[in-house]
């Protein structure tokens, strides 16, 4: 496994694989790389015969006061597990040599990055989308792998390619999770034990809605009541949002009269965490 730090070297590797006629398959990250992030790999083995995974904390898509700085970093245990995995190229670039002195050019995706996330943590996915542009030019790849568990990210990454003729095929994989349910996070790292048992009522009150509507509810305010009713059994979780919204634009949506999505982001502690469940009517 070689592990690039700077954007000619990876480009040149990319370059020489397209030239051989190699599939690249890419799974960007911010490290500290927990089961979700191995099984994103292990798909994007799948789908090509070149892995790239990027580590890399990105500052641009951290607001004033989140937690740029104290985001979990452990590349040396980052490269053991990706070693171990057959990786074969790790790009982990500077901030300094992603972003250098002068830089000005951003790329913003509208309407779909405007509720959720994107109306909690002003200015995150034009982060997101200017360095997962940036990436894919560095890196050059055929196929990349995201998670469902950021599903916002996922449609705006879509539409950021669709709309801008990228060519690279994106790949959405299903949200991995803790056999209590807890999809996995690198944030989880900041739950004490006692918050760590609260953040599972996230999964549960997914559930609970999940369960709802396989009993026919298709009432949008009933299903996020039912939820938030279950978070609200958490006394260190406050709820950021928990919105049901169509689950290919986004829009709002009264009645799950088709597929809708349930998203949730709950602080539990100093920890904000997502997920989300897509609802079938
Ligand atoms: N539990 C999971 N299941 C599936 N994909 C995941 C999971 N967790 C993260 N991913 C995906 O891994 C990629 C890298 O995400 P990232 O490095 O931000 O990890 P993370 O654990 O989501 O971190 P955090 O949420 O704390 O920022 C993204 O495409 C993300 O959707
Ligand atoms: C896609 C990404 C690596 C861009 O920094 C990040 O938003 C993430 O880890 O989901
Ligand atoms: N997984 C999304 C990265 C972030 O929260 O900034």
């Amino acid at each position: 496994m070689r592990v690039i730090d700077t954007v000619g070297e990876m480009q040149q590797q990319a370059n020489l694989w397209r030239r051989e006629g190699r599939v690249i398959g890419f799974v960007p990250t911010m490290g500290y790389l927990h089961e979700g992030h191995l099984a994103l790999m292990r798909c994007a083995k799948e789908k090509s015969d070149r892995v790239v995974v990027s580590v890399f904390v990105n500052p641009t898509q951290f607001g004033p006061g989140e937690d740029f700085e104290r985001y979990p970093r452990d590349l040396d245990r980052d490269l053991g597990l990706m070693a171990s995995l057959g990786v074969d190229v790790v790009f982990a670039p500077s901030v300094e040599n992603m972003y250098p002195q002068g830089f000005q050019t951003y790329v913003e995706v509208l309407e779909v990055t405007r509720p959720l996330c994107g109306a909690k943590r002003p200015g995150h996915f034009r982060g997101v989308t200017t360095v997962v542009a940036k990436l894919f030019h560095i890196v050059k790849p055929h196929v990349a792998v995201f998670g469902e568990k950021d599903y916002q990210q996922l449609l705006t990454i879509r539409r950021m390619v669709q709309d801008l003729a990228m060519d690279v095929e994106i790949v959405g994989h299903p949200i991995v999770r803790e056999p209590d349910g807890l999809a996995m996070s690198s944030r989880n790292v900041y739950l004490s034990p006692d918050e760590r048992k609260q953040a599972r009522l996230l999964s549960q009150a997914l559930a609970e809605a999940s369960r709802l509507v396989e009993a026919g509810e298709r009432d949008g305010s009933a299903l996020v009541s039912a939820a938030r009713k279950i978070l609200a059994q958490g006394p260190s979780i406050r709820i950021d949002y928990a919105e049901l919204r169509d689950a290919e634009t986004l829009e709002k949506m009264g009645a799950l009269d088709r597929p809708g999505v349930l998203a949730l982001a709950a602080y539990v502690g100093q920890a904000r965490l997502i997920d989300n469940a897509v609802l079938q009517p």
